[in-house]
């Protein structure tokens, strides 16, 4: 009697069931349909897309009372996967999965998976169990199994029932609209446009120190120092934010009504009189140009001024006609006059007074300041991975007429930002590792706009050259030069965006199971851009570093602040440091001055060698990705002032090891590296190999190097080994060894870019 009632009751709960599939199949087709038009305008393909979606696993239930073969008998599983299959071919279900958000990647996903569920099942879901029993007695058609597998893909891919909200979150088409107090504003918006050195920030900031409150923006922390000093010195009083630093000039720390700040730091709820923005060109940089579209966009600023390149000026129009606002623009003349000289340096012999080498490498910064003081002269060195004390230092050792050194060496970290009294621009190379909008790395020769920064440092107006002038180290760089610096910068034609945290979280809470790293995938792929103004900004750095904490327990807020960071993913030291971070946040353990010297090796000596230097320079960058982490997570990054003491201390320490280093450099090929300034989680492995690494690169790249051979081994295109196999080739067969370094050449880029 029991068992005749459970049957009966089971009956009724199956015919309901099947009534409210019949209307879910009815609606799904309805609803999907119009989904479908958001995956054709994604940005890859759908094959790719789809890809990117992580099916969830699902795995049968266990019941230990299988109603399904109660009621219409146990299903044979030959017979059961011969329906399957049945049902899987049917052209008309594949054009409705299809209709229902499933290209051929994903119905072959679901299919595995459903027909995997269904075979392994002891008990299958009582509804499809006894809809394939009536299929395998002819009561039924394979079609109607439908029902279940839409059921199915969707538990395995979530993003079926969400699309719609997916694509609504990643709808950046109207990116004004995201800030309504600066919409609320009728902004006037002044373009200063100009050639380096025509005095654009300079007449930018004079309306900025004469305004009642002002932010300046700017791309450097050096500059936004630079300004922060001129500021204080003019008596208007200016406070500095960086993302590492905060400093008032009100000893109370009241804050200032004048801020001068690096743009990603812009505060969009402060209202200013005056915004400064500088170096706007840098609004297309494949990295960090959203954060000069947020700046020009989000401003809460009666007056906003742009300072840049003329190239720039069509763009910033026409972002300004979507937000309604005038344009002025003002342009600027060069302030000195810039000459090309007719001759390459040919020999680091001839260097003068007042000449700057800049190099792309660090290598070749090395041997070139090695060479240099060789030959008796004091050289001054600057790299972007330099502190800035040390960079300061150097510059000031440089400009001082008084000083002997009168000789400086540095990368292209001189074309924004220092004030140098360089008379003449020496290109040592014109090829530079760039990193493209997917953000991989790539040699090419540099841009035009690069060209006329960099050689726009000759000839600074008020220094004592006011004459500049510039040349190339190698003469076959000399013509190219020449070209380069005869054209105007490239028309920049597009602005950077990035996903806000708001909404990654919001795709956090429709997809739970992806990473953030495959939610930032999705988000670049869904999200329609309006591609005549916008492009999206590279996200591999922000990716890099969420798949290396992926495993670390955070919450999704702290998780995207963390990767965040401003880190150069190069450095192994910094990047098993914020690991580190990363774990101790997540045990919710403070970051302690104590575990700070214990991790990091606290005190450390002088560098003996160039690799001792560089550690230094690494651990230079865990301090600020500290100080960093410290305006974010006061509550556990508590020790900031004490870190920042420690770090002036060791931008001492680095100093003291850039005057040495020549000596560095010759102690790198005798000594190895004291011990006592490695990473304690460094072991001497790879220490050892970097040394190699270093030496073999010192050795394959001699000065007055840069033959195609010479460069493909610095790009770690060619080994040694390689290069000597050719060699051998070369010799044994000349025809066919000169075809294939034809071939070499043809896959580099041409010269520049027109
Ligand atoms: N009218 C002026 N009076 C005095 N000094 C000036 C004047 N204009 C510019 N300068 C000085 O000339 C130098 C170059 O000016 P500024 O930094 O404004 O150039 P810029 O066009 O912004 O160059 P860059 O593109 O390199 O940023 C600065 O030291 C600045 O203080
Ligand atoms: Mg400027």
């Amino acid at each position: 009697m029991i068992t005749m009632l459970k049957t009966t009751a089971r009956i009724n709960y199956f015919y309901r069931y099947k009534n409210f599939l019949q209307h879910l199949l009815i609606t799904e087709r309805l609803c999907f349909s119009t989904s479908s038009v958001y995956y054709s305008r994604g940005k890859k393909d759908d094959v790719t897309l789809s890809t990117l979606f992580k099916p969830v696993s699902i795995t049968p239930t266990s019941d230990d009372i299988n109603v399904g073969a109660e009621l219409t008998g146990i299903l044979n599983k030959a017979d059961l996967l011969k329906v399957l299959n049945k049902f899987y071919q049917l052209p008309e279900i594949k054009l409705l999965l299809n209709e229902n958000g499933l290209d051929n990647y994903l119905q072959h996903q679901a299919y595995i998976s459903f027909r995997r569920f269904c075979l392994d099942a002891q008990t299958l879901p009582v509804d499809l169990h006894v809809v394939i029993s009536d299929i395998m007695q002819g009561a039924g058609h394979p079609t109607d199994i439908l029902p279940y597998f839409l059921r199915h893909a969707k538990q395995m891919f979530p993003h079926l029932d969400c699309m719609d909200d997916l694509k609504k979150i990643s709808d950046l088409r109207t990116p004004p609209n995201w800030y309504p107090e600066a919409r609320a504003l009728n902004r006037k918006i002044i373009i200063h446009a100009g050639p380096t050195n025509s005095g654009k920030t300079y007449h930018a900031l004079e309306r900025f120190m004469t305004a009642k409150s002002g932010v300046y923006c700017g791309p450097l922390k050096l500059l936004a120092t630079e300004v922060f000093n001129k500021s204080n010195r003019n008596g208007t009083p200016c406070d500095l934010v960086t993302g590492e630093e905060r400093s008032y000039a009100d000893p109370s720390k009241n804050p200032s009504a004048h801020v001068a700040c690096t743009v990603e730091m812009t505060s969009l709820s402060t209202p200013y009189e005056v915004a400064v923005i500088d170096e706007i060109q840098m609004i297309r940089d494949p990295s960090r140009g959203w954060a000069w579209t947020r700046a020009l966009l989000g401003c809460v600023a009666d007056e906003i001024h742009l300072c840049g390149e003329v190239g720039s000026i069509d763009l910033l129009q026409q972002l300004c006609l979507t937000t309604g606002e005038d344009v002025e623009i003002r342009k600027y003349k060069r302030l000195t006059d810039l000459q090309i000289e007719d001759t390459a340096l040919g020999s680091l012999e001839n260097v003068q007074p007042g000449d700057c080498i800049v190099c792309f490498s660090k290598n070749d910064i090395y041997s070139v300041s090695r060479a240099i003081e060789a030959s008796g002269k004091e050289v001054a060195v600057i790299y972007g991975g330099l502190p800035p004390g040390t960079k300061l230092a150097q510059a000031a050792k440089f400009n001082d007429p008084d000083n002997s050194c009168k000789v400086l060496v540095a990368t292209d970290a001189i074309g924004m930002g220092l004030n140098l009294s360089i008379r003449r621009v020496i290109f040592y190379s014109l090829i530079k590792p760039v990193v493209n909008e997917k953000g991989e790395k790539e040699m090419d020769t540099i841009s035009v706009s690069q060209a006329l920064q960099i050689a726009g440092r000759a000839g600074r107006y008020g220094t004592q050259w006011e004459q500049g002038f510039v040349t190339t180290f190698k003469s076959e760089d000399l013509q190219t030069l020449g070209s380069l610096l005869s054209q105007t910068p490239e028309p920049i034609v597009k602005a950077g965006l990035h996903p806000t945290a708001d909404q990654i979280e919001l795709y956090a809470y429709h997809l739970p199971n992806a990473t953030l790293s495959n939610l930032m995938d999705i988000f670049v792929n869904l999200c329609t851009v309006d591609d005549s103004l916008y492009f999206m900004c590279n996200i591999e750095d922000f990716k890099f570093l969420a798949d290396m904490i992926q495993h670390v327990p955070l919450p999704l807020r702290a998780r995207y602040v963390f990767c965040c960071a401003p880190i150069n993913k190069k450095m192994p030291f910094v990047c098993t440091m914020f690991l580190k971070f990363a774990r101790q946040y997540s045990r919710n353990e403070a970051i302690t001055f104590d575990w700070l010297c214990r991790n990091i090796g606290w005190p450390l000596q002088s560098p003996r060698t160039i690799i001792d230097l560089v550690h230094l320079e690494a651990v230079f960058d865990v301090l600020d990705l500290y100080l960093w982490f410290s305006y974010r997570f006061m509550d556990l990054f508590r020790d900031g002032p004490l870190v920042r003491d420690m770090q002036k201390e060791l931008d001492a320490i680095i100093q003291q090891g850039v005057v040495q280093l020549t000596r560095l450099l010759r102690n790198s090929e005798t000594v190895v590296s004291s011990g006592a300034s490695a990473a304690p989680d460094e072991d001497q492995f790879s220490i050892n190999r970097r040394k190699q690494n270093y030496l073999r690169e010192q050795k394959s790249a001699p000065i007055g190097g840069g033959r195609l051979t010479e460069r493909l081994l610095a790009q770690g295109l060619l080994t040694p080994n390689m290069l000597q196999e050719l060699k051998k080739e070369w010799i044994s067969n000349p025809n066919d060894s000169q075809s294939e370094m034809t071939m070499l050449r043809r896959k580099r880029k041409p010269p520049y870019k027109k």
